[in-house]
């Protein structure tokens, strides 16, 4: 299978401090990414290196099998559309637009003209006049319209409300149902999401911790609550993310999946099941990280 992007052992330090460390992944056609981790794992570093906006400490980037980096041919079917993304003070959205329509290859002007609408957006307003919401939704629609064969959204919604992110998960499902590519969304907002990646990677102190499918990790671990006695039984020799004890009942998180008897035996025992959503792991799995770093520390 070609692949959009295959990255090896992905550095990057500033001085003494290493903000991706030795990372690897690869990204396939048409599939859409969670690229995912708590503030300061180096998830914008990781994006900025594979699309050529900083060079590597140390290792090795291919997009479409080439070399990014002041590769015209490869940039020009990438779309990243940032958070703080600064646009020129003089320009409209229409003008902004105009720009978009020559800078990338498969612009869908249509398309465009239809989100303006669903956005609400003012085409003759300046860009330095527009709100904080109305600049995300101004990137979101270049990120959709531009059909760009990668295209990566960091913390696209800044200032969006809820009303507005619908409208973005809807057309971004709609759009790539009809027109696939492959998709990074890098967000805070796990359990919006979730339903929409397919593939979720997951950065956390400058390392992947998580490099699965969606459907994998679903399921992947499971909260038991109950008596503390029975609990400790029932969960002995599996991996615990968290344990939280309420007088003599506990809850807690495992990794790990569970048969059809081992649900029947927690019943059994008093012990209540609840899934553990995708947000709820990865809490999980990097403040664990986390302070397992600060115990080695001390
Ligand atoms: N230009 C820079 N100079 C020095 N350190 C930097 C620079 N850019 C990023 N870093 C550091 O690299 C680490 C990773 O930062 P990065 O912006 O990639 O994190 P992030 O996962 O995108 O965080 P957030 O979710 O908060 O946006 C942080 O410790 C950050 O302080």
């Amino acid at each position: 299978m070609n692949r959009i992007a295959e990255v090896n052992g992905l550095t990057k330090s500033y001085g003494k401090n290493t903000a991706v460390a030795g990372i690897d992944f690869s990204l396939e056609p048409n599939k859409i990414y969670g690229l995912l981790g708590r503030n300061g794992a180096g998830k914008t570093t990781v994006m900025n290196m594979i699309t050529s906006r900083i060079f590597p400490s140390s290792g090795d980037v291919r997009i479409f099998g080439e070399d990014p980096f002041e590769n015209r041919s490869v940039l020009s079917q990438i779309c990243f559309i940032k958070e703080s993304q600064k646009y020129p003070d003089t320009f409209n959205i229409a003008d902004l637009f105009d720009i978009c329509s020559s800078a990338f290859p498969n612009w869908d002007q249509e398309y465009a003209d239809t989100l303006i609408k669903d956005f609400n957006l003012p085409l003759n307003r300046k860009m330095k006049k527009l709100s904080r919401g109305m600049l995300s939704a101004a990137g979101i629609i270049i990120g959709l319209a531009s059909r760009a064969p990668l295209t990566i959204f960091d913390e696209p919604y800044l200032g969006l409300d809820a009303v507005a992110r619908n409208i973005f998960y809807d057309r971004l499902i709609e759009d790539y149902s009809s027109h696939p590519r492959t998709i990074i969304l890098s967000t805070h907002l796990i359990d919006e999401v979730s339903k929409i990646l397919e593939h979720v990677l997951v950065i956390d102190q400058g390392k992947l911790i998580m490099n699965q499918e969606a459907d994998a990790i679903r399921g992947k671990a499971f909260t038991i609550v109950g008596p503390a006695a029975k609990a400790a039984a029932f969960t002995h020799g599996r991996e615990i993310l968290k344990h939280e004890a309420i007088g003599g009942f506990v809850s807690v998180t495992v990794m790990g999946s569970l048969s059809l008897e081992e649900k029947q035996e927690a019943a059994q025992a008093g012990l209540e099941l609840a899934p553990v959503s995708l947000q709820q792991l990865i809490i999980h799995l990097t403040t664990a990280s986390a302070e397992t770093k600060e115990e080695n520390a001390r």
